[in-house]
């Protein structure tokens, strides 16, 4: 692997920061990472800005296909001629923003769920996290790298100040596992701050499962919007359909005290409020 420094300069190229182009410098890394993610040689892998192709290379030694998704243009021939210097031709690069690829299509175009990988550009992380939710049924298991504000934000358990909205809607439809954790100095612009490796595993069979998923993502949302709040007055603040009676009467359905706060909700808690307003929006 050339250096990122290396590269962008012969093709006359700056890293672009609003892409999130932290590129990663070490090949080892690269490798330790693919070989923490358990790629082997009948996955189907997808990952989510590939950039440079630090990652991609060390992953195509390993994997059957991977399909590389990459929004700047400028990068991906560059992306392609390096995977052609390192004779990788079971790659393909998709010149395209990972919001317009339909991951369920996918899957069935490589006849399996998809193993998702990717050092993602910081600014979307969180929005590629809500798409993997959203489309999970064809993925099989994400390893992701993160900033490690927001990777402890998504392991965050209820009581702690960073369990939030993605920590609930995470932490209910998978498993999570941190793998390792990455110093600024691996990256080439180097950023502020540490990144985090987790692996993400999303279940096959949630328990207990909430019937209604929207419904659930606008119960915490509506909580945590208004994190500071009672439960009692954040659920009736507006995003729901729910004055302050009703939101009173919801929580002690659900046998929630309403003066407890969002962050103190266990994820089966949020599911329980979630069953029991479905019932009475449907009254
Ligand atoms: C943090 S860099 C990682 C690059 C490379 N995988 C590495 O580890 O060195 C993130 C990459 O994602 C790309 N990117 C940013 N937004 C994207 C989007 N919406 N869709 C696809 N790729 C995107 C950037 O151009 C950049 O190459």
């Amino acid at each position: 692997m050339t250096s990122p420094r290396t590269l962008l300069k012969a093709w006359n190229l700056l890293a672009r920061k609003e892409l999130g182009q932290n590129f990663l410098t070490e090949p080892t890394l690269a490798a330790q990472i693919v070989d923490l993610a358990g790629i082997g040689p009948d996955e189907a892998v997808l990952e989510i800005g590939a950039g440079l192709g630090a990652l991609t290379i060390a992953a195509a030694r390993r994997a059957g296909r991977i399909i590389a998704v990459e929004k700047d243009t400028q990068l991906a021939p560059l992306l392609r001629a390096e995977l052609l210097a390192n004779g990788l031709e079971q790659v393909t690069v998709l010149e395209q923003n990972i919001f317009t690829l339909d991951l369920p299509r996918l899957a069935d175009e490589m006849g399996q769920p998809l193993t998702v990988m990717g050092n993602l550009p910081y600014n979307i992380s969180s929005q590629v996290l809500v798409k993997l939710i959203h489309e999970r049924r064809a993925v099989r298991r994400a390893i992701l790298m993160f900033q490690k504000e927001l990777g402890d934000r998504l392991c965050a358990p209820p009581g702690s100040k960073t369990y939030g909205r993605l920590s609930v809607m995470l932490q209910y439809c998978a498993d999570i596992t941190v793998l390792r954790t990455v110093r600024p100095e691996l990256f080439f612009p180097k950023p502020k701050v540490d990144s985090v490796v987790l692996a993400i595993d999303f279940k096959t069979a949630i328990h207990p499962p909430v019937g209604d998923e929207a419904l659930l993502e606008q119960v915490v949302q509506a909580a945590f919007g208004q994190r500071r709040k009672t439960l009692r007055n954040a659920l009736a603040g507006g995003l729901l359909p729910l004055d302050n009676a009703a939101a009173l009467q919801v929580l002690q359905t659900a046998r929630i005290d309403p003066r407890r706060r969002a962050e103190t909700l266990t994820v089966a808690e949020f599911v329980a409020l979630t069953d029991v307003l479905e019932g009475h929006l449907a009254t």
